[in-house]
């Protein structure tokens, strides 16, 4: 089973992919962020860096499908992932170019790479859509303080969580669970994570048994 947790930048993902991990024993599959060589000079100069790290993420993710492609073939390990390479595209990329850090031709030649990609990525059998407004995010940014991501402007949180809205909006490859987690606090109180838990086991206990087919379920 491949579970995927989407969100906007501090909405809570990599600390609740870990908290679920422990909770079912699930296994993690983490984002590249500490040994990402673009993130830092993106965030400093991002028409400058903005092409290179979008390949970095789409490969970094597209090897990651291939990793639960053949996990999931071959045994019964349960993985979450944390980040799909959905947003990339959809969210991250389509931002750049419609504010225009992406130039055309980078962009419709990322969106190529991206669309020969998707042919053989699988959608995950549940999508947990993580939903914070603007307060929550900066506030688990600071929290968490990467220097490089203290600079980032309400703005761009702005634009990309229109861009999370439409894209779980459209988003019919498979089940979607929606969380509003703004007065949510999974790590610090009890009865949040346990509500969180709750809301997962209603998910998957209706997933239906194909679900890698186009069968879309809503929460
Ligand atoms: N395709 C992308 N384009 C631009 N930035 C990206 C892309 N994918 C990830 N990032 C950035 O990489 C970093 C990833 O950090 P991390 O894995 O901690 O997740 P996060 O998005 O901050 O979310 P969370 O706090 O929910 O775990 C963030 O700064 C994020 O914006």
């Amino acid at each position: 089973m491949h579970i995927a947790i989407t969100g906007n930048i501090g909405a809570g993902k990599t600390t609740l992919a870990r908290q679920l991990a422990d909770h079912y024993g699930w296994e993690v599959l983490c984002e590249a962020v500490d040994n990402n060589p673009f993130l830092a000079d993106f965030y400093a100069d991002m028409p400058r860096w903005a092409f290179h790290l979008q390949i970095f993420f789409l490969n970094s993710r597209f090897g990651q499908m291939r990793r639960v492609r053949a996990i999931s073939d071959t045994d019964k390990t349960w993985l979450i992932q944390d980040r799909t390479i959905y947003e990339d595209a959809h969210i991250f990329a389509r931002n750049l170019y419609q504010t225009g850090v992406l130039t055309e031709r980078d962009y419709q030649t990322y969106r190529s790479v991206f669309d020969n990609m998707l042919s053989l990525v699988r959608p995950p059998d549940l999508m947990i859509y993580l939903r914070a407004d603007l307060p929550k995010l900066r506030a688990q940014i600071q929290k968490r303080g990467r220097s490089f991501e203290q600079a980032i402007s309400d703005d761009y949180l702005n634009s990309l969580n229109q861009l999370y809205e439409e894209f779980v909006a459209t988003y019919h490859e498979g089940p979607l669970l929606c969380i509003d987690v703004n007065e949510l606090d999974h790590v610090e109180r009890e009865a949040d994570f346990a509500e969180i838990i709750r809301q997962i086991d209603e998910s998957l206990s209706i997933i239906p048994p194909n679900s890698e087919a186009s069968q879309s379920v809503r929460w």
